[in-house]
């Protein structure tokens, strides 16, 4: 960035003969190119160097939501159980919590949250804090908040600390503008949603973070996120994790999208696997910052034929949520995903019946333990 370089090597010589006798001036980091945010001009920075060959140390914010325990099990694997910091807002379960570093982190609380980094030397962020799609139009000023002005927060400190920062974004970054048969990477972007308004501000930022402070940002657009063993947490894509308890305690669903809405899905595992491996993919490998992944791409009909292949008896009836149709019908149908494909090599494992199956075991295997005990 020469241009960059000498801008901020003119500002700071500018400062230099201002002859300011204010003793710590204050200056915005932006114009030294290392942060963003005005802080001390002899603050010293905690930039820890990453040597390729240690293990990062990773603290995953909003860790306690579906995706985040998940997560968290698969990069203690990889890295260690101690190198991997869950943190939420809320009180973790007794397993979670006895199953590796677990910390109090508020996103909004910028001071809290750089402490945190700083004090365990955090290398890696996976950012998961987020209000999702239908519980964002409910309350929409939080959702701002949280999702826009807590990512400001957690790019920030990035930049500053010279963290690698996954983002994840989502179907809901597109809007009825863009085209949904399939959606490329790269189209027309008008989100209806807040959800969706700050995912596509999330992209930009952190890319925008990227090109100018060369912060190593990455971010996957995840479809519908499939999961057994943890709830979704207010988001359009939930009845597709909600049939599966349905059809084992009750055998009866009511699906609040229409029969013939179709969304880009996915099952957990495949989704924190894509995760980890753009992580760890060399910055060359990369020729964007933003990329779609996808597994499958299913109505509820479908999923229900499906699902009753396991469940016959299943009852299904419908009952249409204004609401979370109008956002399902502004999304993609199905997501093109190639430039993940050629860059770094992604590959699904599950599709929908392998998806099913899956599920079907994981809580099958579950509910009879709990007839056991
Ligand atoms: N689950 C999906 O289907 C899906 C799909 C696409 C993208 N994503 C993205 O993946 C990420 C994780 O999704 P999820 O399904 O686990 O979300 P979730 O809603 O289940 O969990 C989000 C977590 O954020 C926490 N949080 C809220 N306010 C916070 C604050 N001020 N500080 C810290 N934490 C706070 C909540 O307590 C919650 O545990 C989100 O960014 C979401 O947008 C998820
Ligand atoms: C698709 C995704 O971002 C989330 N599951 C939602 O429906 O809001």
């Amino acid at each position: 960035m020469p241009i960059v370089k000498n801008l901020s090597r003119a500002v700071s010589q500018l400062l230099q003969s201002s002859g300011c006798g204010c003793g710590i001036s204050i200056v915005p980091v932006r114009c030294i190119g290392v942060s963003p945010r005005q802080v001390a001009s002899d603050a010293s920075f905690h930039s820890v160097s990453f040597s390729e060959s240690d293990h990062p140390r990773v603290l995953i914010t909003g860790g306690l939501g579906q995706l985040g325990v998940g997560l968290a099990k698969l990069l203690r694997k990889r890295f260690g159980k101690n190198n991997v910091i869950l943190s939420d807002i809320r009180k973790p379960a007794d397993n979670v919590f006895y199953s590796g570093p677990f910390i109090y982190a508020d996103i909004l609380d910028y001071k809290n949250l750089r402490e945190i980094v700083v004090n365990n030397r955090i290398t890696w962020l996976f950012h998961y804090s987020a209000l999702l799609s239908a519980v964002g139009e409910a309350n929409v000023p939080l959702a701002r908040a949280v999702n826009i002005t807590g990512l400001h927060n957690v790019l920030d400190i990035a930049a500053e600390h010279n963290l690698r920062l996954f983002v994840p974004s989502t179907i809901g970054a597109f809007g009825p503008t863009s085209p949904r048969d399939p959606t490329p990477d790269l189209c027309i972007q008008r989100p209806r949603t807040i959800y969706g308004v700050s995912k596509v501000h999330a992209e930009l930022m952190g890319e925008y973070y990227h090109y100018r402070y060369g912060l190593d940002f990455r971010c996957l657009r995840y479809p519908g996120i499939i999961s057994a063993d943890s709830q979704p947490g207010g988001g359009t894509t939930d009845y597709a994790v909600q049939i599966f308890h349905d059809a084992i305690k009750t055998g009866k669903f009511q699906c609040n999208l229409k029969p013939d809405t179709r969304l880009p899905m996915m099952y957990i595992d495949d989704c924190l696997k894509a995760t980890l491996e753009v992580m760890e993919a060399p910055a060359e490998a990369l020729s964007m910052r933003t990329y779609n992944i996808s597994a499958m791409s299913f109505t509820p009909e479908e999923l229900a034929q499906e699902v009753q292949k396991h469940v016959p008896e299943l009852q299904v009836t419908y009952n249409v949520d204004e609401v979370r149709q109008a956002i399902a019908d502004s999304w993609p149908m199905n997501f093109d995903d190639r430039n993940a494909r050629r860059d770094w090599g992604w590959k699904h494992d599950y599709d929908l019946p392998e998806l099913v199956t899956t599920m079907f075991s994981f809580l099958g295997s579950d509910s009879r333990i709990a007839q056991a005990n």
